[in-house]
C-alpha cells in the first residue's frame, strides 16, 4: 500500500474520534441537545444578501494547520470573532478538529456567541452523529468535503443538516468533485484552492471550476487568498464569496484586515462576473 496522504489520515483519527465520543454520549442524547440549541441563522441567506452590494466574506478562526503549523498564537476564537464582525465579515468558519488544526468544539460556540453571525463549523465529516452535534454546538452550516466522501455519505450528511434546519457546504477541488456535488441538494458549493491531499494551493482552480457551475449555485472560493486584488480578480470570473483563514489571522489587528480586504468590492454593478 502507498503512504496514506494527510487527508487519509485525518479521516482514519477521525473515524476512530467519531466512534470514542458515540461510546461517551449517545446520539439521543447529542440529539436532544441539537434540539435545545439556539435556532439557526441563515448562513446562505446571509451571503445571499451580502454578494448583492458586494462580497459575502466567511471568515476564518484558525490557530494553526497542518501544512503552516501555528499560524496565530495569541488566540482568543471570541476576540477573534467580533473582530472580524467589526471588519464586516459576513459568516464565521471555526475549526474543531484537534489534532491538525489545534482547534476545539467550545471554540465554535464561544465564537459564534460573542457575535450575531452564523457560523460554519468546519471539520471533516463522516456521521450524522457530527451534524447533529454540529447543530449542538450552535452551528448554522456544516462542510462535505467530496474528496473524503462517498456520494451516499454525502447525500447522507446533507440531508441530516437540511433536516436540523443547517446549509451545507459542499467543498470540491477537481471536476469530478464537481460533478458529483452537482448532483446534491445544496446549492452552495466552494471551491478548494488548496488540495487537502498534497497542499499544493493556486487560484487556477477557481478560475478554472467556476464556469462548469449553473448560476443558481453560490460559490465560495477557499484557500489562500491574500488580498483585495485577489479577491478582485476572482470577481471577474464570478466569485463573489470568499473563506479566508490564514491571511487574516497573521494581522495583528485582525478588524483592519477584514475591513481592508471589503473595502472595494468588484460587484456586478462595475463590470465584473459573467
Ligand atoms: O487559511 P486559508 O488558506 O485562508 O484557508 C481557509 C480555508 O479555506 C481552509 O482552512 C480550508 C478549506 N477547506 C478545508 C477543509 C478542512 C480544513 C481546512 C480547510
Amino acid at each position: 500500500m502507498s503512504t496514506p496522504t494527510i487527508l487519509e489520515k485525518i479521516k482514519a483519527y477521525k473515524l476512530e474520534h467519531i466512534a470514542a465520543c458515540k461510546e461517551a454520549r449517545s446520539y439521543s442524547d447529542v440529539e436532544a441537545l441539537a434540539r435545545g440549541a439556539d435556532p439557526v441563522r441563515g448562513f446562505q441567506a446571509s451571503l445571499r444578501k451580502a454578494v448583492k452590494q458586494g462580497y459575502g466574506l466567511i471568515a476564518e478562526v484558525k490557530k494553526a494547520s497542518p501544512s503552516k503549523g501555528l499560524i496565530r498564537a495569541d488566540f482568543d476564537p471570541p476576540a477573534l470573532a467580533q473582530a472580524y464582525e467589526r471588519g464586516g465579515a459576513t459568516c464565521l468558519s471555526v475549526l474543531t478538529d484537534g489534532p491538525s488544526f489545534q482547534g476545539a468544539d467550545e471554540f465554535l460556540t464561544a465564537a459564534r456567541n460573542a457575535t450575531s453571525l452564523p457560523a460554519l463549523r468546519k471539520d471533516f465529516m463522516y456521521d450524522t452523529y457530527q451534524v447533529a452535534e454540529a447543530r449542538a454546538l450552535g452551528a448554522d452550516c456544516i462542510l462535505i468535503i467530496m474528496a473524503s466522501v462517498s456520494d451516499a455519505q454525502a447525500s447522507e450528511l446533507e440531508t441530516a443538516a437540511h433536516e436540523w434546519g443547517m446549509d451545507a457546504l459542499i467543498e470540491v477541488h477537481n471536476a469530478e468533485e464537481l460533478n458529483r456535488a452537482l448532483h446534491l441538494e445544496s446549492r452552495l458549493i466552494g471551491i478548494n484552492n488548496r488540495d487537502l491531499n498534497t497542499f499544493e494551493t493556486s487560484l487556477d482552480v477557481t478560475r478554472g471550476l467556476i464556469k462548469h457551475i449553473p448560476e443558481e449555485y453560490l460559490i465560495v472560493s477557499e484557500s489562500g487568498l491574500n488580498g483585495p486584488k485577489e479577491l478582485a480578480e476572482l470577481a471577474m470570473y464570478g466569485a463573489r464569496c470568499f473563506l479566508i483563514g490564514e491571511s487574516l489571522m497573521r494581522n495583528e489587528d485582525v478588524e483592519s484586515a477584514t475591513r481592508a480586504l471589503l473595502a472595494n468590492p468588484l460587484t456586478a454593478a462595475h463590470g465584473g462576473g459573467m
